[in-house]
C-alpha cells in the first residue's frame, strides 16, 4: 500500500491555462489541495470555477500548465503513455456523471464489474464481483444490463466497477448530477459505506451543495483556487445527544495566501489594500481607505 502517511492527493500551486484564438483562460490559478489516505472529500464550486479541470488533471487525462499534482505517490506530470494507462487501470477508479461513460450497455452489471479485472487478470474476480455488488447495494442487479436498471442503480454499479481493481483513490465527477435528491442520497450513502469499509480515498467533484451533507470534508473552489473548507464531525449536546457540528475554515496556502469571503469584503468595504495586525492569538484585518489611512470606525494599530 506504500507510505500511508503521505497524501493520496497532493496538488501544489496547480495552474491550468487554456489558450484559444487570442484569449487565455486561467481555469486553475495556483490550486492547493491535500487529501490524506482514507479521506472522503467533496470539492464544490459554481459553474466555471475549475472543478472539471481539476478532475481531468487528477484522472491523468490532462496535464497542469504549472505546479505539482500527485495521486497515491504517482507524479501526474511525468507519466509516459504506458504508465498513464496503468495508473488509470490500477491506481484510480472513476465514476462519471454520464452513466454510458461508466458502463458498457451490452454487458450485465456483473460482467461490467468483471471486465477491468479480466484486463489485470485477477484470479479472485468472481468473488470480488459478488462482494462489490453487495457492498454497493446492487446485488439484485447482477444479471441486469444498464437499461434495465434505474439511474441510481447504474451509478452504484459504476462504483463497484470503479473498485474492481482495488484502486487507492476513487475520483467521481458529478456522480449524482443526473439523479433526483432521494436517489442521489442512496448513491452517496453507498460511496460513504465503501469509504468506511474499504478505506478507499474518495474525491467527489460537484456543483451540488447537498453532497456536503454526506462527507466529513468539503472544499470550496472559487476562481480556480480552494477558498474555504467545511469540516463536519459529531459532537454531544448538553443532553448528551449526538449531533452534527459543521465548521467553516478559510484555506491558507504554504506561503500564507488566503481568500477573504466576498461578503466580508463587501460588508466592510474592503478593496485594494487592508491593514494586518498580529495579535497574541489571531491576525486582525482592518479596512484601509484609498489614501492608506484607516477607514472610519477602524482602530489604528497601537505600538
Ligand atoms: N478546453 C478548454 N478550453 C478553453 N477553456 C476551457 C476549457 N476547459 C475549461 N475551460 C474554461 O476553464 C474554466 C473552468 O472550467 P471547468 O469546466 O473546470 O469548470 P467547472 O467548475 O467544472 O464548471 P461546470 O460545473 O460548469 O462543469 C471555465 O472558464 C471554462 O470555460
Amino acid at each position: 500500500m506504500g507510505n500511508e502517511t503521505q497524501p493520496h492527493i497532493l496538488c501544489e500551486d496547480v495552474v491550468r491555462i487554456f489558450k484559444g484564438e487570442g484569449i487565455e483562460v486561467q481555469a486553475l490559478q495556483g490550486l492547493n489541495l491535500t487529501v490524506m489516505p482514507g479521506e472522503m472529500t467533496a470539492v464544490v464550486g459554481a459553474s466555471g470555477s475549475g472543478k472539471s479541470t481539476l478532475l481531468t488533471i487528477l484522472s491523468g487525462l490532462d496535464r497542469p500548465s504549472a505546479g505539482k499534482a500527485q495521486v497515491a505517490g504517482v507524479d501526474l506530470l511525468g507519466l509516459s503513455r504506458k504508465e498513464r494507462s496503468r495508473y488509470q487501470r490500477e491506481t484510480v477508479g472513476f465514476i462519471w456523471q454520464q452513466t454510458p461513460r461508466n458502463l458498457l450497455p451490452y454487458l450485465t452489471a456483473a460482467e461490467n464489474v468483471a471486465l477491468p479485472m479480466a484486463i489485470t487478470r485477477r484470479k479472485d474476480a468472481d468473488t470480488r464481483v459478488a462482494s462489490l455488488l453487495e457492498l454497493a447495494g446492487v446485488a439484485h442487479c447482477r444479471n441486469r444490463k444498464p437499461q434495465e436498471m434505474s439511474g441510481g442503480e447504474q451509478q452504484r454499479v459504476a462504483l463497484a466497477v470503479a473498485l474492481s481493481n482495488e484502486p487507492k483513490v476513487i475520483l467521481a465527477d458529478e456522480p449524482t448530477g443526473e439523479l433526483d435528491e432521494h436517489t442521489s442520497a442512496e448513491v452517496l450513502e453507498a460511496m460513504r459505506r465503501v469509504n468506511e469499509e474499504l478505506g478507499t480515498t474518495t474525491l467527489i467533484v460537484t456543483h451540488d451543495p447537498t453532497v456536503s451533507e454526506h462527507v466529513k470534508r468539503t472544499v470550496q473552489i472559487r476562481d480556480g483556487r480552494c477558498s474555504t473548507e467545511t469540516l463536519r464531525r459529531t459532537g454531544l449536546n448538553n443532553d448528551g445527544d449526538e449531533h452534527l457540528i459543521a465548521e467553516e475554515f478559510a484555506v491558507i496556502d504554504r506561503v500564507g495566501r488566503l481568500q477573504l469571503p466576498q461578503e466580508f469584503m463587501e460588508s466592510l468595504d474592503m478593496k485594494d489594500r487592508v491593514r494586518l495586525g498580529l495579535e497574541p492569538d489571531h491576525v486582525r484585518v482592518t479596512p484601509a481607505s484609498a489614501d492608506g489611512s484607516p477607514a472610519s470606525g477602524a482602530s489604528e494599530e497601537t505600538r
